[in-house]
């Protein structure tokens, strides 16, 4: 897959994708990041790339051009198929399934914002869908970027050591994950629940799937409410639910 990132700040991205699981899917080839800033295409001194609104109103946004050429320039450089992605405050939500659906794409072309936004013309003309991460606003798209660019290459075969790991992700189920333990067994008195360290693995995947129904439903009813709970999850999630906390 071939990722091209179109951003103010092309090092910032560069730098942070060559860490961890992104770092080695790079290095092995699985996945091609790189990432281009559209002042490389302003004509004018100033190396202008955002100018005021109109209708008034605080901070600027980014002009369509010198956006535009820099994002046909990265288009050029991807497969036939790749997808041209905005992230965007009002974008739709990233979510493990539009991850899996990028996930299947030759290549992807993310714009990374800057200031209140980009000027809408330069969106209609050139990107296929906005995606958000979240509900908040933040300085810039970069963050983002990196957020989705992470989310997907996991999903691409041969990235994780344990292709279960991602398989096994309660998202996947539609359920927020389990509680995780790793050594010391016992720490300032606190200890690991037993049934992890008793080996007993039918019994550990029933205790994971209900730790994470009842977490689910802790946290996130909305999650909850979209499945269609077997007979024996609506049992493990009221014995959860039974449990003195
Ligand atoms: N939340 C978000 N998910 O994707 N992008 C998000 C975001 O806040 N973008 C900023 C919005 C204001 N302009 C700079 C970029």
């Amino acid at each position: 897959m071939r990722i091209e990132v179109v951003t103010l700040f092309p090092e910032f991205v560069a730098e942070a994708v060559r860490v961890g699981v992104l770092g080695r899917a790079i290095e092995r080839g699985t996945v091609a990041v790189n990432a281009t800033t559209p002042r490389e295409f302003a004509t004018d001194v100033h190396k202008s790339v955002d100018d005021r609104p109109y209708g008034g109103g605080p901070g600027m946004v980014m002009t369509i051009e010198p956006a535009r050429t820099s994002i046909r320039a990265a288009k050029a450089r991807l497969p036939a198929g790749s997808r041209s992605v905005y992230l965007a405050a009002d974008g739709a939500p990233l979510t493990h399934a539009k991850a899996q659906e990028l996930a299947k794409l030759p290549g992807l072309l993310l714009l990374a914002g800057r200031y209140e936004g980009v000027d809408e013309r330069l969106i209609q003309s050139e990107i296929d869908e906005s995606v958000s991460i979240g509900d908040y606003v933040l300085s810039g798209g970069e963050l983002p970027a990196l957020v989705l660019i992470d989310a997907v290459v996991r999903l691409l075969p041969g990235v994780l050591g344990d292709e279960a790991s991602a398989i096994e992700d309660s998202f996947v189920a539609g359920l927020l994950d389990w509680p995780h333990y790793t050594r010391p067994e016992v720490f300032e008195g606190q200890a690991v629940p037993a049934v992890l360290v008793g080996g007993n693995h039918a019994a550990i995947r029933r205790w994971r799937e209900q730790q994470a129904l009842g977490r689910t439903w802790l946290r996130r009813p909305d999650l909850i409410e979209k499945l269609a709970l077997t007979a024996e999850q609506q049992r493990l999630l009221k014995e959860f639910l039974a449990e003195p906390k």
